[in-house]
């Protein structure tokens, strides 16, 4: 009485039938097979895979109290996370916990008290696009754009430099944390029984708890510079200033409280990066729309200024660019994985306890009906005032981005401010032709990215280094304060 979907190959699953490289390709063919929700087996897990924005909220969001868990992951969320990190924390009070705290700090309402310190850092880094010589370089102050923003938010401090020990020590704790999540290398989490052998046999744990002692050191004394902060009066308002001031409220002991305060990066940093990139590839496939978007802010801003927050609602062509390019290509295209803590039924189906619930947002953004010629990027789908942003980017339910409201802002102001500075130009062979990147070709197994391609920034008239120049030294002296 399960979903239906495709019976199960010699080892008693499916693990033939699905492919390594964008799964969610295949899965939407099987929905046009089996139906909305179809399932399947992968070892001894049931996997369910919502097609439809109306099976992902009926399922995710009407029965979230059933379905708000995470899939188990022994290596990455226990013997690495010590169960501490809040995006793989199965459902019950700790996470509860947690995401109050998130809500307090990431909240639309704690969202508005950002926009100065986004606008800001959008200066500086449209200053650093001026001075760079080529994508790499584009890359690179892209991600320390987002790097600086979300560290901002989370502790109070910004990042200027990327070789700040900060960046440093959170780039190498993301290179394990990604080794450790990634199921198919992990021997515990195929054969879990494995835990039943004598602790001094249980070899796979030592790696990972070893580093988990390396980064708890490295959240709880960048919890405890905030706390100095505070005592000294020159903390920034943060989400640590917030955990910090009451610490009582939150329910949570300082050291989960330290790794709390690491998920706006781990969450924030990648994504926002990926769908930058995902805007430049839209832009150099359609240059008629970075025209039209061009032509609302210089009507609206004029030359003798950047565009701001409070320019946005005049600038509704310009801000549907985010929404499409959210919905044209999504980074993460099958979210991120549910699990219910109980059995349920659901249009008649058995959905065991445990399954691995995805929604599948990449056959969402495809779905004909409320997006006619799925494959072209056309903001103008945003325009009529009733379709909504594409939200299912932002998952579901209790689990939903707690981080939307500040990822919207942070990419609207840079989005704005980019075409208002820059035509984003292809790189153009011997022959004069245009180097185009594909546009399907994404790469990364749970969140995606374009694969690399070059292109051009070139600022649109003399006038806007002028005008950028001078922003962005007004901006580094208010920015002093979050140093
Ligand atoms: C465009 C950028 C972003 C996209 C597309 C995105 C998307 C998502 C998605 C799909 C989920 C999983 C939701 C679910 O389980 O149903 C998620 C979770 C999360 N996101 Fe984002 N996100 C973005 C940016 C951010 C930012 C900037 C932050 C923080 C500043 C953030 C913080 C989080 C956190 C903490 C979670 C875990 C929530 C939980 O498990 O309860 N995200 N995000």
């Amino acid at each position: 009485r399960m979903p239906p979907g495709p019976a199960p190959g010699v080892l008693g699953d499916n693990r033939w039938d699905v492919p390594f490289y964008q799964p969610w390709r295949r899965y939407t063919e099987w929905h046009k097979v089996f139906g909305d929700v179809i399932s399947f087996w992968l070892g001894g897990t049931p996997i369910v895979v919502l097609g439809t924005l109306k099976a992902a909220t009926d399922v995710l969001e009407k029965r979230g109290n059933i379905y708000s868990s995470r899939p188990r992951n022994i290596m990455g969320g226990e013997l690495l996370s010590g169960g501490m990190r809040g995006v793989g924390m199965p459902y019950g009070p700790r996470w509860r916990n947690w995401r109050a705290l998130m809500h307090a700090g990431l909240s639309i309402e704690a969202s508005q008290d950002y926009k100065t310190l986004q606008s800001l850092e959008a200066k500086i880094l449209l200053n650093d696009l001026l001075d760079a010589k080529n994508s790499e370089q584009y890359a690179l102050h892209v991600r320390r754009y987002a790097i600086s923003i979300t560290s901002s938010i989370a502790y109070g401090v910004r990042v200027r430099d990327m070789n700040q020990k900060i960046v440093k020590e959170n780039h190498e704790i993301d290179r394990y944390l990604s080794k450790a999540l990634d199921l198919s290398s992990s021997w515990v989490d195929t054969w879990p029984f494995l835990l039943y052998l004598p602790k001094p046999l249980q070899w796979f744990r030592r790696e990972p708890e070893r580093m988990r002692e390396r980064d708890t050191r490295v959240y709880l004394s960048l919890l405890s510079d905030v706390r100095e902060r505070i005592e000294k009066g020159t903390a920034m308002p943060s989400i640590a200033s917030k955990a910090l001031e009451k610490t009582a409220d939150w329910g949570l002991s300082d050291v989960e409280i330290a790794y709390a305060l690491s998920a706006p990066w781990q969450a924030g940093v990648n994504t926002s990066v990926s769908i930058f990139v995902i805007f430049i590839m839209a832009m150099l496939h359609n240059p008629s729309v970075m025209k039209k978007a061009q032509e609302e802010l210089d009507r609206v801003v004029g030359k003798d200024r950047l565009p701001e927050f409070d320019d946005m609602a005049q600038l509704p062509y310009t801000h549907a660019i985010m929404k499409e390019t959210l919905r044209w290509r999504p980074i993460l295209p099958l979210g991120v994985a549910h699990s219910n803590i109980c059995d349920d039924v659901y249009d008649g189906m058995f959905i065991p306890k445990g399954s691995r619930v995805q929604a599948n947002v990449f056959a969402m953004a495809q779905d004909p009906e409320m997006f006619p010629d799925a494959d072209l990027f056309n903001p103008e789908r945003f325009l009529d005032g009733k379709t909504p942003t594409f939200i299912a980017g932002f998952g579901f339910g209790r689990r939903i981005c707690p981080g939307m409201h500040t990822a919207m802002n942070l990419l609207s102001i840079l989005f704005a401010r980019i075409l208002w500075a820059f035509d984003v130009r292809p790189v153009v062979n011997e022959a004069g032709i245009p180097n185009l990147p594909d546009t399907e070709m994404m790469d990364g197994h749970v969140s995606v990215q374009p694969r690399d391609f070059a292109y051009h920034l070139v600022p649109r008239e003399s006038s806007v280094s002028v005008v950028i120049g001078a922003e962005a030294a007004r901006a580094e002296e208010e920015l002093i304060s979050w140093t």
